[in-house]
């Protein structure tokens, strides 16, 4: 079975058969959180969760889900393009109220002040669970993912909606920790560290990489919840910790920063990008092995 963030008819839904997933293996959570914690349970053997959006940023939901609690690994990832429907009942009169997930509100403000100026906007757990009170009657429209007029009787009042064209949401599948899927020559690896009060924490942090040739593809904070002005930083990179070049860095980040987690090593959902060689670091660590035993110099 395989935990999403529904209920039926979300965009995580679509991204977790988009990755491979068989319509009857799928089971919706209310929350983010909720499709992890099955997963750590082991009622679900992975879970699919959005991660980020081009135009709203992090799901912070799902950033914290992942550091609090036992390790999950991503193991896969998908990007899709995020255009809303908004879903009426069937000849339902006007619209005084108008509800979705914060984050698709948010990519929808524009086209809102325009269409429906007068309506009350109301947040809910997730784009379908705004179509599902619309058809209780809780609200009148659903800002929504196309699909989820499938599964919920409602009427589409417009189609293509998004104030930002092209628009982006990445989702990722998570598994409890397991040896990772084996690398492609275009992976991601995600870690999260909190990095020390003091000056050039980060910057040595991120220097690693740097020095490594590794190109960094994201980094997010979140407050730890702790002190004030103490942060976790969520940071994605190019490569595979199989690769020896990553495996490096990752035990570098770990000697700055003893509470590293990695997240996973999977295939980008967009690959680009030469992959960059790893044979500088085999060839050294060669050098030194034969150092060791005498056999070089
Ligand atoms: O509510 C949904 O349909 C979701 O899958 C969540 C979510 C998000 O968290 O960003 C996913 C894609 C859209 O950007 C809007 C909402």
């Amino acid at each position: 079975m395989l935990a999403y963030f529904g209920p039926q008819g979300t965009f995580t839904e679509q991204a977790a058969l988009g990755l491979g997933a068989s319509p009857d293996e799928l089971v919706p959570y209310d929350t983010v959180p909720a499709a992890l914690a099955a997963t750590r349970r082991g009622d679900a053997e992975a879970a699919c969760v959005p991660v980020e959006n081009s135009v709203e940023g992090a799901v912070p939901a799902t950033m914290d889900a992942l550091t609090e609690g036992e390790p999950l690994v991503a193991v896969a990832e998908t990007v899709l393009d995020v255009r809303f429907s908004v879903l009426v009942r069937p000849g339902g009169g006007e619209v005084k109220t108008v509800a979705s997930h914060p984050h698709a509100l948010a990519q929808v403000r524009h086209w809102l002040a325009e269409h429906l100026p007068a309506a009350d906007v109301v947040a809910t757990t997730s784009t379908a669970a705004a179509a599902r009170a619309v058809l209780a009657g809780e609200f009148d429209a659903a800002v929504s993912a196309p699909v989820a007029v499938r599964h919920y009787p409602l009427e589409v009042l417009a189609t293509d909606v998004a104030d930002v064209r092209d628009a982006k949401t990445r989702f990722l599948l998570l598994r409890r920790p397991g040896p990772p899927p084996a690398p492609t020559g275009q992976d991601r690896t995600s870690v999260v560290v909190t990095a020390t009060d003091r000056v050039g924490a980060l910057s040595e942090l991120l220097t690693e990489l740097a020095l490594r040739r590794i190109n960094l593809t994201r980094i997010e904070s979140r407050p730890t919840k702790g002190r004030l002005g103490e942060y976790r930083f969520y940071i994605d990179f190019d490569g595979h910790v199989a690769e020896p070049r990553v495996g490096d860095a990752l035990a570098a980040l770990r000697r700055h920063c003893p509470d590293t987690r990695f997240l996973g090593s999977y295939p980008k959902a967009e690959p680009g990008g030469a992959p960059v060689g790893d044979e500088e670091f085999v060839a050294a660590a060669e050098w030194v092995a034969a150092v060791r035993e005498g056999r070089g110099a």
